[in-house]
């Protein structure tokens, strides 16, 4: 069995669930995995200085189970996919077939065992102020605090892409604010294309 593995990064509310969670209606024997699964639980999260909870780190999150679920998938794609979803039906019979797994999320690129599994690289990226409103109208568990985007997420998102651009270069920029039926055909029809190489 051919594996593929797509990781769909960016900058909060950069547009990444939208775009990800599209793929597999169009995509055979793909499977999401979300990094916004697996962030610890708030009395596991320290506040900094200035009170805000650290939530837009590495250590915010259980790497460690992303990583045994993504190593449970290289494994055993069909038998994951079925776990996941018992509506997916096995297609193992069928000849030269590829698994897709899309994994997505804000700081996917800047986990070194992870960045190096990824067959290609996408960055969903958008302006301040888009990021901003986007993210005044979301809802998360434990909501934004008053100032929490401009004190404390969007440091931390240069801090991020600082540090992922000091390691990784092989990153596709994707504009966020375009359309998001354009976002999926691009990227729909790259990964067609890498499928196509693929399966020869
Ligand atoms: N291409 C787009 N154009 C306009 N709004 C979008 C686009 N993609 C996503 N959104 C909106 O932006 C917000 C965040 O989208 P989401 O996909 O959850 O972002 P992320 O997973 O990167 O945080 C949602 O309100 C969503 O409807
Ligand atoms: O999902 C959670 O448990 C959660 C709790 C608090 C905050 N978050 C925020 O989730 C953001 C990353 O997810 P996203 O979808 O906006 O890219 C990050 O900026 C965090 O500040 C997420």
């Amino acid at each position: 069995m051919r594996k593929l593995i797509i990781g769909i990064g960016g900058m909060t509310n950069g547009g990444k669930t939208t775009l990800s969670k599209s793929l597999p209606e169009l995509l055979h024997n793909s499977l999401v995995i979300s990094q916004d699964n697996f962030f610890k639980d708030d009395s596991m999260v320290p506040a900094d200085v200035s009170g805000f909870k650290q939530y837009d780190t590495l250590d915010a999150l259980h790497m460690d189970r992303m990583m045994a679920d993504i190593g449970s998938w290289q494994e055993d794609p069909q038998g994951f996919m079925m776990s996941r979803d018992p509506s997916v039906k096995s297609t193992a019979s069928e000849p030269s077939n590829v698994c897709v797994l899309i994994v997505e999320g804000f700081l996917i690129f800047n986990h070194g065992p992870l960045n190096t599994l990824f067959n290609k690289r996408y960055f969903l990226q958008i302006p301040y102020e888009i990021c901003k409103e986007r993210r005044s109208s979301r809802v998360y568990v434990p909501p934004d605090p008053p100032g929490y985007f401009d004190g404390y997420v969007w440091p931390m998102y240069l801090k991020n892409r600082k540090a992922m651009e000091e390691t990784v270069n092989d990153i596709v920029f994707l504009d966020g604010t375009q359309k998001s039926e354009m976002l999926l055909s691009t990227v729909l029809a790259d990964i067609q294309e890498m499928l196509m190489i693929t399966q020869r």
